[in-house]
């Protein structure tokens, strides 16, 4: 049954999720910051919400939207993959802090927004503790060219996706080294097994980090130029500085913001995480990208632990 949906957010991860749902039928309200629209007018009488805001505009976004009230039973999605600089939380739980009495959704997966606009085919996860939201936006989203899966862990689900954007801040480096395959092939493996680490200790599942929106997003982003992230990294190791990045890129690359919240997370949790740690050396300027090269393969030799 085609629905009126409200899209927050018109960048353009926003943009894109609006085109999947009109090409299902559905009619979409897309509410930018930026345009003079009313933000409850917008709401009125939507069954689902989905938000795709970067991370800095989720708190007072979240405020507004429980201070106009939602209709019971109004689903929010979260398609933002980012950590709140001053409480570490993830969007989704900004969303449920919020809006206790409503289920939240989280959308995360390998899912360039330029290759979704091209009409090529991707997939995605919606994850959450209530499986009926869970699967109705699946129905709602699913299509011929964009395969929706249910989960039931979305803090794993949404860490992945949240993190992975650091280690793509590296592949660039990478790249942008010419280091290679191997190399970039080893930085991937390890990051994996770091950001499991860290992962699970802030309360994701294990083989949540090895699904869809953690390996897939993982190897999506760290392998393509379309990633703003991969191209954060890709011009740090090509001399640019990282206000000359950012503004040239133009969109929003959340790795930078997470890594400095992961730098916290770790030092608080007392965690092992290299690479993250050198990604937050290098835009900070504290180490350029050959000594984040460096640092990383003369730690002390160590038997490997997969997933660990
Ligand atoms: N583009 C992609 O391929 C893609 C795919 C999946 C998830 N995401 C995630 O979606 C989120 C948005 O990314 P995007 O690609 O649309 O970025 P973008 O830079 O194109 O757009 C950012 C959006 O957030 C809004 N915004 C930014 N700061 C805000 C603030 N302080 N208050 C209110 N709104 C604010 C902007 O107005 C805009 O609508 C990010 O968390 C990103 O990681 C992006
Ligand atoms: O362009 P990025 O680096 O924000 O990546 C976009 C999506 O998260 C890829 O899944």
């Amino acid at each position: 049954m085609p629905l009126t949906l409200t899209i927050l957010g018109a960048g353009a991860w926003g943009t894109v999720l609006s085109f999947l749902l009109e090409h299902n039928g559905h009619k979409i309200r897309l509410w930018s910051r930026r345009h003079d629209q009313s933000l409850a007018a917008t709401l009125e009488g939507c069954p689902i919400i989905v938000s795709a805001v970067s991370i800095k505009g989720v708190p007072a976004l979240a405020r507004q939207v429980r201070q106009i009230g939602l209709a019971p039973g109004t689903i929010l999605v979260s398609a933002t993959k980012g950590l709140d600089g001053e409480t570490t939380c993830l969007a989704s739980q900004i969303w449920q802090e919020n809006l206790p009495e409503h289920p939240v959704v989280v959308l995360s997966g390998p899912n360039l927004a330029k290759e979704i606009k091209a009409g090529l085919p991707a997939a995605t996860v919606v994850a959450s503790h209530q499986p009926d939201a869970a699967q109705t936006v699946q129905q709602v989203l699913a299509s011929e060219r964009f395969r929706v899966y249910t989960h039931h862990d979305p803090l794993g689900t949404e860490l992945g996706g949240t993190l992975k954007n650091v280690v793509a801040i590296a592949a660039g480096v990478s790249d942008g080294l010419e280091l290679g395959t191997n190399a970039k092939s080893a930085l991937i493996t390890r990051a994996l097994s770091e950001f499991t680490r860290v992962g699970t200790v802030l309360g994701g599942k294990t083989e949540t980090f090895f699904g869809l929106s953690g390996l897939g997003d993982l190897l999506a982003t760290c392998n393509s130029p379309l990633s703003r992230n991969y191209q954060v990294g890709f011009r740090l190791a090509q001399g640019q500085s990282l206000e000359t990045a950012l503004a040239e890129i133009g969109e929003t690359a959340e790795g930078v913001n997470t890594a400095n919240v992961l730098f916290d997370i770790a030092q608080q949790k007392n965690i092992s995480m290299p690479i993250a740690h050198q990604v937050y050396l290098l835009i900070h300027k504290k180490v350029t990208p050959s000594q984040a090269v460096e640092a990383l393969m003369e730690r002390e030799l160590k038997p490997e632990t997969p997933g660990a």
